[in-house]
């Protein structure tokens, strides 16, 4: 399903080209954010503006859910049971996970997550809780990767988001080894886990959705996969004006716009 294609995503391009001859304000390419820039826009999403982590992680997870409905509708699953995989990591990534998981239940599909360290914070508690109350079961540990392909239409990287740094740490490290054998499409939250916030990767994941949220991150330049998704939508203009983020227009009422 993963193809080949140069490390130059068509994303800019494309945006640039749909708004050619428009204002030139318009014309502005979507913004790339840094590691440090998104978790400053992260940290003053709740500091300054009031938000909270579970409201923006349930806009998040609610857009995720959306965009794979987008690009991989129950019809045309290959499986005719429209089941996933999704796999939380430690972080808010993993609780946008969570969130999505759950949406996705409600959407018709059926997931199965795999949460092997979960933090001891109510908030995921109550996610893996509400997830479970929707009967969506939980795996003890990564099954091999033909396993992988046999059962599930799609994976859910819901690993690492921006604040993922240095190498890979256990249980992690295994399971993205896993990941990397399987042929099944792989979907990524944010980022793909493993990479590079900045600079990607070259021998890591190869997904063939990347769902950015609030704004790309540098490395997803690199994304060669099929779809490339914007969510999140719950960025106040203020922000997006001081951070010159040049956000596409949602249509109409939107959680998600397609860059690719
Ligand atoms: N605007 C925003 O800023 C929003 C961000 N959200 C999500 O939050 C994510 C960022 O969440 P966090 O800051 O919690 O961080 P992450 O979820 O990116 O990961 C942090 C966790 O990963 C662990 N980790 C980092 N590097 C590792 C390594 N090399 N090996 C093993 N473990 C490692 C850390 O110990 C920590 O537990 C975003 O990518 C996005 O998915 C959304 O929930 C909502 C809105
Ligand atoms: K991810």
């Amino acid at each position: 399903h993963r193809r080949a294609c140069p490390l130059v995503s068509l994303t800019n391009s494309l945006y640039k080209e749909c708004f050619s001859g428009q204002a030139s304000t318009m014309a502005q390419s979507i913004k790339y954010l840094g590691q440090e820039e998104a978790q400053q826009i992260d940290e003053e999403l709740f500091s300054e503006y009031g938000f909270s982590v579970d409201q923006l992680m349930e806009l998040a997870g609610l857009s995720c859910a959306t965009a794979i409905t987008r690009a991989y509708p129950t019809s045309s699953l290959v499986i005719a049971r429209p089941s996933l995989l999704v796999i939380c990591g430690p972080g808010n990534n993993g609780g946008d996970g969570l969130v999505c998981a759950r949406h996705l239940k409600l959407f018709g599909y059926a997931p199965t997550i795999l949460y092997p360290k979960r933090p001891n914070k109510l908030l995921f508690q109550g996610l893996t809780t509400q997830c479970e109350k929707m009967d969506i079961p939980f795996l003890t540990e990564m099954p091999e990767a033909m396993v992988v392909d046999k059962a599930y239409n799609l994976v859910i990287d819901a690993i690492f988001g921006f604040s993922f740094k240095g190498a890979v740490r256990e249980p992690f490290g295994s399971i993205l080894d896993v990941l990397k054998k399987t042929t099944v499409p792989i979907v990524s939250i944010d980022i793909p886990s493993g990479w590079d916030v900045e600079q990607g990767s070259t021998d890591g994941l190869q997904p063939d959705m990347l769902i950015s949220l609030t704004a790309p991150k540098k490395s997803a330049k690199h994304f060669c996969g099929r779809y490339h998704y914007l969510g999140g939508r719950f960025v106040p203009p203020a922000m997006e004006k001081k951070y010159q983020l040049n956000l596409p227009p949602y249509p109409n009422t939107d959680c998600v716009y397609q860059l690719q």
